[in-house]
């Protein structure tokens, strides 16, 4: 049996829709797997009654099939579905490292990206690879055309999520087909401070390079409260908010003396629109680890 365990992530960013994505310490799914002569799935943990366990709708399902790795997987939870913190990419990396340990394939976690990636294809419609790369690689990665790199960073951040269900297929549709020149210079610039801001540590500058014009804004109109959880966050000190992945949570960006202080606002802030949320306290962190044989 083999055993993996895979951190949540928290895509786009603002600036770098589809592109960039960091891992978080916590939380984190946990994949065990064993060989068998066709692939079954249980799930436990947060959220598993909304999770399916037919092959076919289980995002492990594809990760097995694309490495022709036959197993029984035991998923426990720990990333909530639908919540924009790439719980579908935990279980995809998890997946992926850990049937490519059992069966001895010798992928390398980067060629591991786009085989966890199909997993994502399954529920989002789409093999984005910007969830399913933090959680194999850690740290601070962009994913895009021109290959998969990765940045190993320290950024204290907040993820607070709210009892608010959006799927990652539903808020794909709400994203512009075109963008105007003004706004995608605005974007290029933020995504390139804040990569910046990534290689040198600095919240400041992570903060102000999530700022987006193009795909947050209709994002946030299916985040109840969404405004004033920004605006509570920023004035408790973050250096920078957004939409984490496709939503609903929120991430903030801060120094770490104020992270504490800048949870308690966020959820306050949900609270008063009658919103129960829950943050965490966390920053970036280390990809998928493999704990036990
Ligand atoms: N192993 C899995 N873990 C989480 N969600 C899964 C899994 N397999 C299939 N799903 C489905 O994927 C959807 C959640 O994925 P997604 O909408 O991308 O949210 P998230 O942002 O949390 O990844 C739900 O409909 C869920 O039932
Ligand atoms: N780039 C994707 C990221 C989805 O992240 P998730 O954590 O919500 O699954 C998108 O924005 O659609």
């Amino acid at each position: 049996m083999v055993t993996v365990r895979a951190p949540a992530t928290s895509a786009n960013l603002g600036s770098g829709f589809d592109v960039f994505g960091v891992a978080l310490d916590r939380p984190a799914d946990v994949v065990h797997v064993e060989k068998a002569d066709r692939t079954t799935i249980e799930v436990t943990g947060v959220g598993s009654q909304y999770i399916p366990t037919d092959p076919n709708r289980n995002v492990v399902g594809a990760v097995a099939e694309e490495l022709d790795a036959p197993a029984h997987i035991r998923i426990d939870k720990g990333v909530r579905p639908s919540s924009g913190l790439g719980s579908s990419a935990a279980s995809s990396a998890a997946a992926a490292l850990a049937l490519n340990e059992l069966y001895d394939r010798g992928l390398s976690r980067e060629e591991l990206v786009p085989v966890a990636a199909e997993g994502e294809a399954v529920v989002s419609g789409e093999a984005h690879a910007d969830n399913v790369a933090p959680a194999l690689l850690g740290g601070f990665t962009v994913a895009s055309a021109a290959g998969v790199t990765t940045v190993d960073t320290d950024i204290p951040l907040v993820a607070c999520l709210p009892e608010i269900a959006v799927s990652t297929r539903d808020a794909r549709r709400v994203v512009p087909n075109r963008a105007d020149i003004e706004d995608l210079v605005h974007t290029v610039g933020h995504a390139a401070t804040l990569t910046v801001g990534m290689c040198r540590r600095d919240p400041e500058l992570v903060g102000a390079g999530m700022d987006d014009r193009i795909v947050t804004p209709a994002r946030a109109e299916l985040i109840n409260g969404y405004e004033l959880v920004r605006e509570a966050a920023l004035d408790a000190g973050a250096t920078g908010v957004t939409v984490s992945g496709a939503g609903p949570s929120v991430l903030a960006a801060c120094r770490p003396e104020h992270r504490t202080r800048v949870a308690a606002a966020m959820v306050a802030a949900f609270d008063e629109t009658n919103v129960d949320a829950r943050a965490y306290k966390t920053r970036v962190g280390n990809g998928a680890e493999i704990f036990e044989f």
